[in-house]
């Protein structure tokens, strides 16, 4: 299974082509759009999320809204573009330079200066066009179709937010993915601990008022995954590694855990192995889930645990220093448009992200052309690990 995505933040559309879905899996678009429209909310966004209205439409692949086995081909439009056409139109010639609005003032901790450095662009526009965040409504689109493929193995997905800035807003801990949702459509936001919303809004509106950002911490769960997916045998075929690389692979990603992490590190080993366990009716299992599901960098069949570390937007509207590309003057970074905190969209693109690379992993280790055929594999192998 592999993906590929194109499009430019302002340009007329995002384009995705996804192969490797097995034949006959149901999709529920309507459903895929409600996760498009959770990567638009969040307290936090700036005013892009009110013009767009993120819908995808599917080209190819897809027989009423069942898959063909063949590349799906998916597209959203970017509303904004119509502002944008005479700066952005991929067709047509620029009628004067002047109409670009080049941007010349690269901003610390974006693409900007060494995305132009390495590609020669001396108008960062062309940078930060497709650096932008945008391109994870495609990611998430992808996800979507992913996840509905896991859901019909019995594998159910969840991210929600961990921490805003320095405020923890998660406390409830063990908690199912089942439960996690529940919680999620009870109060349709991604903070588990309600008490904590009203000091994070008053924290997001205290740094916008400052022309500042914030990052935070998010976490992924997944339950009922097979064990095994995933190998020891050599290094790029270990899951956990390829988990870690996919959700560095979100924008503004700066650190990856499974399990718990960086805690493990200054605990004993009794404190973070996972005592074995097992019972007739249940068969292998684990005490505790300390390792966030994974030994060897295989699933051990314990709930995955990811947890993802988001730095602070880069873009300030109190701008840092910055060096103008053409007159080498100090200056002020360019300012675009842009996000106080984008920590509650981010938990969907990550919980995307990572249901891909299961997808992906399940369609490898299983025979990935037809979903009935896959179920079956799936159960079957599951009955296996069952009496082992
Ligand atoms: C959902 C989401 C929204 C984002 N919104 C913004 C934004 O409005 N302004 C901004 O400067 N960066 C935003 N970012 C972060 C930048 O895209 C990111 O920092 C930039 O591409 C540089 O990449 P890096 O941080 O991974 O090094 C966002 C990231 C995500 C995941
Ligand atoms: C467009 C989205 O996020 C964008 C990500 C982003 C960035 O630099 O990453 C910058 C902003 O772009 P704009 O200047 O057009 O407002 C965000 O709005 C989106 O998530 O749909």
């Amino acid at each position: 299974m592999h993906f590929m995505t194109a499009g430019e933040s302002h340009g007329p559309s995002l384009t995705g082509i996804l192969e490797g879905i097995p034949a006959g899996l149901q999709l529920n678009i309507k459903s895929i759009n409600q996760k498009l429209a959770d990567r638009q909310g969040g307290y936090g966004r700036g005013n892009r999320q009110k013009i767009e209205h993120d819908q995808v439409k599917i080209t190819g692949g897809v027989r009423h809204q069942i898959t063909l086995g063949s590349p799906i081909a998916l597209t959203i439009l970017n509303r904004d573009h119509k502002h944008w056409k005479e700066i952005m139109d991929p067709n047509s010639s620029a009628t004067s330079q002047n109409t670009l609005r080049k941007v010349t003032r690269p901003r610390p901790g974006h693409a900007d200066l060494v995305g132009g450095m390495k590609y020669h662009h001396r108008d960062f526009r062309n940078v930060l066009e497709r650096s932008s965040a945008r391109e994870t409504a495609m990611r998430v689109a992808i996800g979507a179709i992913c996840e509905q493929l896991l859901q019909q193995l019995g594998i159910q997905i969840v991210g929600y937010v961990k921490q805003v800035g320095s405020i923890k807003a998660d406390q409830k801990q063990n908690l199912s993915v089942e439960q996690i949702n529940h919680e999620i459509t009870k109060n349709d936001l991604r903070i588990l601990n309600q008490e904590k919303v009203e000091p994070i809004h008053h924290l997001i509106d205290r740094t916008k008022r400052d022309g500042d950002t914030l990052g935070g911490i998010l976490k992924v769960i997944v339950d009922n995954v097979p064990a095994g997916l995933g190998s020891y045998v050599s290094w790029d075929t270990k899951l956990d590694g390829k988990l870690a690389a996919a959700v560095m692979g979100v924008n503004a990603m700066k650190g990856v855990e499974i399990g718990e992490g960086f805690e493990a590190a200054s605990k004993f080993g009794s404190q973070v192995m996972d005592p074995i366990d097992w019972q007739k009716k249940k068969g292998w299992f684990r005490d505790s889930d300390h390792l966030g599901g994974f030994e060897g960098g295989m699933t051990n069949g314990m709930p995955l645990v990811v947890q993802a570390a988001m730095k602070p937007i880069p873009t300030l509207y109190k701008p840092l220093k910055s060096v103008d590309v053409n007159t080498k003057q100090i200056s002020k970074a360019n300012i675009e448009r842009s996000d106080v905190t984008a920590i509650v969209p981010a938990s969907i693109v990550v919980e995307s992200v990572v249901a891909i690379e299961l997808a992906k992993s399940i369609t490898e280790t299983f025979d990935g052309s037809n979903m009935d055929r896959l179920k079956q594999q799936v159960t079957s192998y599951r009955k296996e690990l069952l009496n082992f």
